[in-house]
This record gives structure tokens, C-alpha cells and sequence, in this order.
């Protein structure tokens, strides 16, 4: 388990993490969501004790992970897949990271045959594809077999059997009983693996609720209608108690009535449609939708 008590940690004027407070739970891949510079990062670094909090506190199993000797065996992670010594192959490169923790040697050939890496074990990790760097993070995050795993943005440099592959890992390391965070910036990449989300903006909680709850709060259904003359209908749906939103000249895009009630309307109206589409709104727009307030460097015309 994961515990975050009014963690907070500003740089300057910067508020990377402002005033955390939340529970990750073992058993659940938990998603960890929100826009670039939220303040995921900030947070994963602060739960091992790689960044000191301003204040607040973090704790792994109950303890800060830096009083915890041979951390690895308490908790894993891969934070940037980037930052291992190219020169050194995978098997090396577990090997002194399992010498470090108190892990047996042993136990590097099993991660490294778990991520897929065993034949590319002896090879120099400076020519390892990106995809093949994440694995090696993977497998360094899971040699101390440890309850509680953390991932920053792990779906980076993953084709799609990786995706796939890493998905599935989380999946059964939840299964086996173990705290699951994973952070993404992408609503998509979570929505397959994770079972909780843990959402945050500009580094303020914005939602903590398992998946079923955010699809089931966030998946409003809106009927698209085209007609030649929208006005008529507008005004109808309006006293029915729909909400109506104009998305070109000759459609709208209508919320609080079904498609039956709008068909009907029309029909009474005698007026022509040329459309009537039911869509429900996909995750990620709720997700978008939800940290729109909080995106950083936002694009368009949207602010
Ligand atoms: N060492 C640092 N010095 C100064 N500012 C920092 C430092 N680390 C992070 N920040 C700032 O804190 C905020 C949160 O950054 P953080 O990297 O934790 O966000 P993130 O959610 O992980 O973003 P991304 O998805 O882009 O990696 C950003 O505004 C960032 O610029």
C-alpha cells in the first residue's frame, strides 16, 4: 500500500504537488493520470525518497521508503528508461543492482526471461531500442519481487504487442496481490489495464475512484441531429428539457433526451432529419474534459 498525507512539494513558485492526500491500494492497477508537468513524477520521486517533500508525507507498506534497507525487495520502479550506463549489458546492469539490494543473482535471469530479454541479456544496453529499455526497467522494477511497484509512463517506446504485453504484467502483478501505480498522461493507455484511477492537475487531486465510476459519471450520451432547419427543432427540444449545442449549420448535438424522443418531436414538427446518432463520450474526452482547466501548455483555440 501506498500512503500520501498532505504531500506537497514546490520549487520556487512552482508548486510541482500540492497537498496529496490519498491511498493506493494493493490488489488494483491503479492509473495514474493528468496532463504533462501535473506532477506525477514529482510524486512517484517522492514516494522513494528520491525527492524530500516540502511537507506532507509518503509512505510504502506504512514506512518511508528510505528507512527501508534493500529497498528493491519493498518496492520497484521504473521511473526513466533512459537513465542506465549504456555500456553495461542487461544481465550486468541486474546483476549490480541485485548485489546493491541483498537479491540473489538468481533471480536476474528469471526478470530478465519474465520482460523477454533473455536472449538480448549479454548485449550493450546502448543498442537497445526504447522498447527494449522500458523491458530492462521492467525487469529491475520486479528483481526484488517486491509488493508494491511504481511505473512512470511505462507504454513509452512500446509497440503494440508491448502495450499489449505490459497490460497483461500489470494485470497479473495485481492478481498476485501487489500495489500496481502507473502513470500515463493518456487516458487510452490506462483504460485497458487499470481498474483505479488517481487523477491530478497542476498537482492538485482531481479524482480517485475506480474506473467503473469515472466511465459511468463521465460517459454522457449526446444524440447528434441534422435537420434543414434547426431554430424549429432547438426551440421544441429546449421545452422538452433537452440541452442543445449547435456543431455546424444544420446539426446539433443534444443532451437529456433519447433519440426516440428527438424522432418524435420531429415527427410532430414535420420536419426532415438527415441524421440522428446516438454516440457516448469515449474516455479520454472525459478525461480531457475533467484536467482541461489544468493543462499546462494547451494548444488551439480551446483557452
Ligand atoms: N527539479 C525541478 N526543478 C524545478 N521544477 C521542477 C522540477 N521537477 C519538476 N518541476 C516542475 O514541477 C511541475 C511538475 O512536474 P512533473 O515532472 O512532476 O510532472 P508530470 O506530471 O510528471 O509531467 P510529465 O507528464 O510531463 O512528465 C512542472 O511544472 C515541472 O516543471
Amino acid at each position: 500500500m501506498i500512503e500520501l498525507t498532505g504531500l506537497t512539494r514546490r520549487y520556487g513558485r512552482t508548486t510541482a504537488v500540492d497537498d496529496l492526500t490519498l491511498t493506493v491500494h494493493p490488489g488494483h492497477v491503479t492509473g495514474f493520470l493528468g496532463p504533462n508537468g501535473a506532477g506525477k513524477s514529482t510524486t512517484l520521486r517522492m514516494v522513494l525518497g528520491l525527492t524530500t517533500p516540502t511537507s506532507g508525507t509518503a509512505t510504502v507498506g506504512g514506512v518511508r521508503f528510505r528507512d527501508l534497507p534493500r529497498g528493491l525487495r519493498h518496492a520497484g520502479a521504473l521511473l526513466d528508461a533512459g537513465d542506465v550506463h549504456g555500456g553495461r549489458s542487461a544481465r550486468a546492469h541486474l546483476a549490480a543492482l541485485a548485489r546493491g539490494n541483498g537479491i540473489g543473482v538468481a533471480r536476474v535471469d528469471e526478470v530478465l526471461g519474465q520482460v523477454g530479454l533473455d536472449r538480448a541479456a549479454t548485449r550493450r544496453i546502448g543498442g537497445y531500442s526504447l522498447g527494449m529499455r522500458q523491458r530492462l526497467g521492467i525487469a529491475g522494477a520486479l528483481l526484488g519481487d517486491p509488493p508494491v511497484l511504481l511505473f512512470d509512463e511505462p507504454f513509452n517506446g512500446l509497440d503494440p504487442e508491448g502495450v499489449r504485453w505490459v497490460r497483461g504484467l500489470f494485470r497479473q502483478l495485481a492478481a498476485e496481490g501487489r500495489t500496481v501505480f502507473v502513470s500515463s498522461h493518456l487516458m487510452g493507455e490506462m483504460e485497458h489495464c487499470a481498474d483505479r484511477l488517481v487523477v491530478i492537475g497542476r498537482g492538485r487531486l482531481i479524482a480517485e475512484e475506480s474506473l467503473a465510476e469515472f466511465a459511468a459519471r463521465a460517459g454522457q450520451t449526446e444524440v447528434v441531429v441534422r435537420t434543414p432547419d434547426p431554430t424549429v427543432l432547438v426551440a421544441a427540444l429546449t421545452t422538452a428539457g433537452a440541452t442543445v449545442r449547435s456543431v455546424a449549420d444544420d446539426a446539433l448535438a443534444v443532451t437529456g433526451v433519447t433519440g426516440e424522443r428527438i424522432a418524435d418531436l420531429a415527427l410532430e414538427l414535420r420536419l426532415p432529419l438527415y441524421q440522428l446518432t446516438t454516440r457516448t463520450a469515449s474516455l479520454e474526452e472525459a478525461f480531457m474534459a475533467l484536467t482541461a482547466a489544468d493543462v499546462e501548455y494547451a494548444t488551439g483555440e480551446d483557452r
